[in-house]
């Protein structure tokens, strides 16, 4: 497990201006700073939250998971007294590239005669069809 430098609340409290922007987001400490310029929902809802506990804002937005492996680029520490749930707190893990998930259902179940007389079943009706249509039509002329 990473080690991280541990912040005081207060310690955090001192980084609230927007060329020194320091936030808390699920007890990580991040050093936003280069990152006002950047964020897509501008710099002002970050800079409103400098120095605090981000962690109610951030999840309002719904961030998606890009956002919030992102969280892992800026975050400069941990703070003092938050209580992880099991190793919450080490990186985010990625996802891992190429791999596709997929759905394979597989029907075990239908014996294959049984696509045979649904493919010749209406092939057959068709053909009756018309046998008995030419055999009405050749009655009838006589
Ligand atoms: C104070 C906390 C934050 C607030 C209130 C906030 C707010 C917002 C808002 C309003 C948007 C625009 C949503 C939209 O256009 O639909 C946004 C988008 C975004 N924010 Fe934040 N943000 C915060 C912190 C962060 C942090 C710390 C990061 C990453 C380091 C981040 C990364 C992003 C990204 C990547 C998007 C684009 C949409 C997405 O991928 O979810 N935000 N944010």
């Amino acid at each position: 497990m990473a080690e991280y430098t541990v912040f005081s609340l207060s310690q955090v409290a001192q980084h609230k201006s927007k060329k020194d922007c320091w936030l808390v987001i699920d007890g990580r400490v991040l050093n936003l700073t280069k990152f006002l310029d950047e964020h897509p929902g501008g710099e002002e809802v970050l800079t409103e939250c400098a120095g605090k506990d981000a962690t109610q804002a951030f999840n309002d937005i719904g961030h998606s998971k890009s956002a919030q492996k992102l969280l892992l680029k800026y975050q400069v520490g941990v703070v003092q007294g938050y209580t992880f749930k099991g190793d919450s707190h080490a990186p985010i893990e990625e996802p891992k590239k190429n791999e596709m998930s997929a759905l394979v259902i597989k029907d075990d179940h239908i014996p294959k005669h049984a696509t045979l007389v649904e493919f010749f079943l209406p092939l057959l009706l068709a053909a009756s069809y018309f046998a008995y249509r030419c055999l009405n039509a050749g009655s009838s002329t006589l």
